[in-house]
């Protein structure tokens, strides 16, 4: 993403209503974005906050919604380059400082890691980035004797950087060792680093489109892809602000997240349940597909903005706010999706903070989630009928090897594989057992999509 930095009025307004707070005399326009940006920063990588709750426009940190809506879309995009860089940044500060920082030296770190995430990545002037640097690292207590250091370290980088970003990008991996450890060991070295490759990259944004995706690709300045998305490479205004928005004739799905209801068939008529539904991609698919739907999940935020979301496309669907692991209805399902909760390494490319905010631990335990969820979606469909599981994890714990456990554990339940010319354009992804595994690095006529798994199992009685 390119913005510019203070005062170059190119900043695309992407909130509306709050006044932007009177800047405290005497301080540098520009400042309080860095400090910011630097304070989120430290709550994503320290503390594991993820980076949406911070940045969110009515929840988010006290300190981001005081921004005017220029410095807050400042403060994304440093995050943004930040994270998605975080290795490559790192290496980088290392080569000029005599001895690593000193442990707990998290306040200096992050103003030195906003620094040259403008410096490498982002239109701003490279005086800005240094000068709001040592500005905000003198006025810090806890970095202040160290304003110096940063002032040298920024310019040399700066001033190195034709020379020394190509090396540090082609010799460093971005993503925190287990992470690309446990990539490498599953996908081996080169797909793995095509994997990792793919998530220093702002993706593009697919529209799922209610009728004439030929239409809609020409009005969103976009094009058709092979399974019927629409893809935007880069959005020219806020998705409320784009054509069709207002009036429900799209919404915002990545091409790969789109695949797994395409899995249970012809819908028509037929009572679907869609569970872990919000904010209900799946649900307005399966509802526009023809299904008698209810989608199920259990946060009521969650629910209220997967029901804003069909009023505003005009979609509908039988909500009801339960843990699936306690719902009990009346009478199973003719098919059930279940896209569950998971670490979301999948998703990497839009969200760079999850592979800073997630763990090995995290996986294991999303994974023990998920085979709960697994055993209570498969009482709820009617024996015969297809059960959908999918999620946006790369790992195979949160997927093949789940899926391969419950198939040997349980002789009731058989895995239906998908076939050759059911999913047009993502032949590629379909693995020889018949599931469906999607990754940013590879795809042929589907390519440049999140990472994703997705399995069709009957319940055999
Ligand atoms: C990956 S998101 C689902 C995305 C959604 N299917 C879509 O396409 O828009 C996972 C959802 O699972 C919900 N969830 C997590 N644990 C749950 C549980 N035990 N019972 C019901 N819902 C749960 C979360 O609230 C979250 O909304």
């Amino acid at each position: 993403m390119v913005v510019k930095g203070p005062g170059s009025g190119t900043l695309r307004k992407t909130h509306r209503g709050r006044r932007p707070p009177t800047r405290p005399e005497g301080e540098k326009p520009g400042l309080a974005a860095r400090r910011t940006a630097a304070r989120l920063l430290g709550a994503v990588v320290d503390a594991h906050t993820p980076l949406d709750a911070l940045t969110d426009g009515e929840h988010g940190h006290p300190h981001f919604l005081a921004l005017a809506p220029r410095d807050r879309a400042l403060v994304r995009a440093i995050l943004a380059s930040a994270l998605r860089h975080r290795r490559t940044i790192e290496t980088l500060l290392q080569g000029y400082l005599e001895r690593p920082l000193p442990a707990g030296a998290h306040a200096l770190s992050h103003i030195l890691h906003v620094g040259a995430a403008q410096i490498l990545f982002l239109d701003v002037p490279d005086s800005a980035a240094v000068d709001l640097a040592v500005s905000h690292a003198a006025a810090d207590p806890r970095a202040a004797r160290f304003s110096r250091l940063v002032n040298a370290v920024l310019r040399r980088l700066a001033r190195d950087r034709q020379k020394t970003l190509p090396r540090a990008l082609a010799q460093t991996c971005d993503a925190p060792d287990w992470l690309a450890e446990r990539l490498t060991a599953v996908y081996g070295a080169v797909q793995a680093r095509a994997i990792m490759e793919a998530h220093r990259r702002e993706p593009p944004v697919d529209f799922t489109v209610k009728t004439d995706p030929s239409l809609w690709a020409e009005r969103l300045g976009g094009r058709v892809l092979a399974n019927g998305s629409v893809r935007v490479e880069r959005l020219p205004a806020p998705v409320p602000d784009l054509p069709g928005y207002a009036e429900g004739q799209w919404w915002v799905q990545d091409a790969a997240a789109s695949l797994p209801a395409r899995l249970l068939g012809d819908v028509t008529g037929r009572a679907v349940a869609d569970l872990c539904a919000a904010p209900g991609g799946k649900t307005a698919q399966l509802a526009l597909a023809g299904a008698q739907v209810t989608a199920l999940d259990q946060s009521a935020s969650r629910l209220a903005r997967l029901n804003a979301n069909l009023q505003r496309l005009g979609l509908a669907a039988t909500l009801v706010e339960s843990d699936l692991r306690r719902w009990r209805p009346e009478r199973p399902f003719d098919a059930v999706l279940l896209d569950a909760p998971c670490s979301s390494t999948g998703t990497i490319r839009r969200h760079p903070d999850v592979a800073w905010t997630k763990t090995p631990e995290d996986i294991a335990t999303m994974a023990q989630v998920q085979e709960q969820l697994l055993e209570s979606a498969l009482l709820l469909v009617r024996p015969g009928g297809p059960l959908v599981f999918s999620n946006c994890s790369l790992d195979p714990a949160e997927g093949e090897a789940l899926v391969e456990a419950l198939l040997a554990r349980r002789q009731d339940v058989t895995l239906d594989p998908i076939q050759p010319g059911e999913l047009p354009g993502a032949e590629d992804f379909i693995a020889p057992q018949g599931w469906l595994r999607t990754t940013p690095a590879g795809g042929g006529a589907l390519a440049d999509v999140d990472g994703f798994f997705a399995v069709r199992l009957r319940r055999l009685r």
